[in-house]
């Protein structure tokens, strides 16, 4: 079986509080992205996990789809299988590509095994290996609060738009990211804003982690610059970065400048 892990953004992202387990409140909405991985589960005589495309740093026997399987493991009986991730989605990117590799893990094992798992039963697996995970289980637009994996809906279609995200090849850790901002509580919530026409947002719509990291890495307020310049309707930086993105009404005519990058187009 072969599903395709996608990418998400994160329109505004605002960091209320830091709470008492050391992880901070936010308020944000996931967008989901169709920048994918490949992922692909086959019964084996042994647990195997190998990679292809982009290296992934770190032990393969720690990879989020392992920890899915293992996580699994511990409750139900499932039989040995190998798992092949062909990696194309940038990591440290905030475009949560091991979130959504460990999430669909969850969910083939499901499918594939007959678990019989609700959605809200694969959510609470998923929130234990992250918590960006538990999004991609659903997959769809929705407004998040508390450490971003409690659910509202959010009355938002950005269907007809073009997004471009530029990748700067500059990883960023969400760990140091977090250590570096200072938790604010935002004058109006974030859907709120969001609520209003998108041609309102470049003036309201505002990730908190642009406030720290923009200073450190002056390229990416220079692509989110670069981007307005092209025509976007609304540009910012996905989740804890380092990817810019840029939401247009049509397909920018010109991206050469960004030609040393990695990046990708298309419809949302
Ligand atoms: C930046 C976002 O991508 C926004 O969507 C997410 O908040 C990050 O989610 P994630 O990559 O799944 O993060 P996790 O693997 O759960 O946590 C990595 C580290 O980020 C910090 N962290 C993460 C989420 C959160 N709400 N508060 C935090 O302080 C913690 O230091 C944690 O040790
Ligand atoms: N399947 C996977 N894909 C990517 N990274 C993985 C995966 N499994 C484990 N990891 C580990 O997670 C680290 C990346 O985590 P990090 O949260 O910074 O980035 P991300 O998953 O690309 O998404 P985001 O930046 O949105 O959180 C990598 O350095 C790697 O060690």
């Amino acid at each position: 079986m072969v599903t395709f892990p996608n990418a998400k953004i994160n329109l505004g992202l605002l960091i209320t509080d830091k709470r008492s387990d050391g992880f901070h409140n936010l308020q944000s909405c996931f967008y989901p992205v169709d920048w994918t991985d490949a992922l692909e589960l086959i019964p084996a005589p042994t647990l195997a996990f190998n990679s292809t495309g982009l290296p992934i740093p770190g032990d393969p026997a720690q990879n989020l789809c392992v920890k899915a399987y293992e996580l699994l493991r511990a409750d139900f009986a499932l039989p040995p299988v190998r798992i092949h991730l062909q990696k194309n989605v940038p990591i440290g990117a905030g475009l949560g590509g091991g979130s959504a590799d460990a999430a669909f893990t969850l969910r083939l094992l499901n499918d594939r095994f007959s678990l019989n798992l609700s959605t809200s039963q694969l959510e609470d697996y998923a929130r234990r290996l992250g918590s960006d995970c538990a999004f991609f289980i659903q997959n769809k637009p929705v407004y998040c609060t508390e450490k971003g994996d409690v659910f509202a809906e959010i009355a938002i279609s950005l269907k007809g738009y073009y997004l471009v995200l530029i990748y700067p090849n500059l990883v960023i850790s969400t760990a140091e990211a977090y250590a570096r901002v200072r938790p604010q509580q935002p004058e109006t919530p974030l859907i709120n804003l969001l609520s209003q026409p998108i041609t309102s947002w470049r003036d309201t719509v505002s990730n908190d982690f642009e406030t720290s990291l923009f200073p450190a890495y002056p390229l990416l307020s220079a692509l989110k610059t670069q981007l307005y310049a092209l025509g976007a309707v609304y540009a910012s930086m996905s989740g804890s970065g380092s990817t810019i993105y840029g939401i247009f009404d049509a397909p920018p005519a010109d991206l050469n400048q960004f030609a040393q990058y990695r990046v990708w187009q298309g419809k949302l």
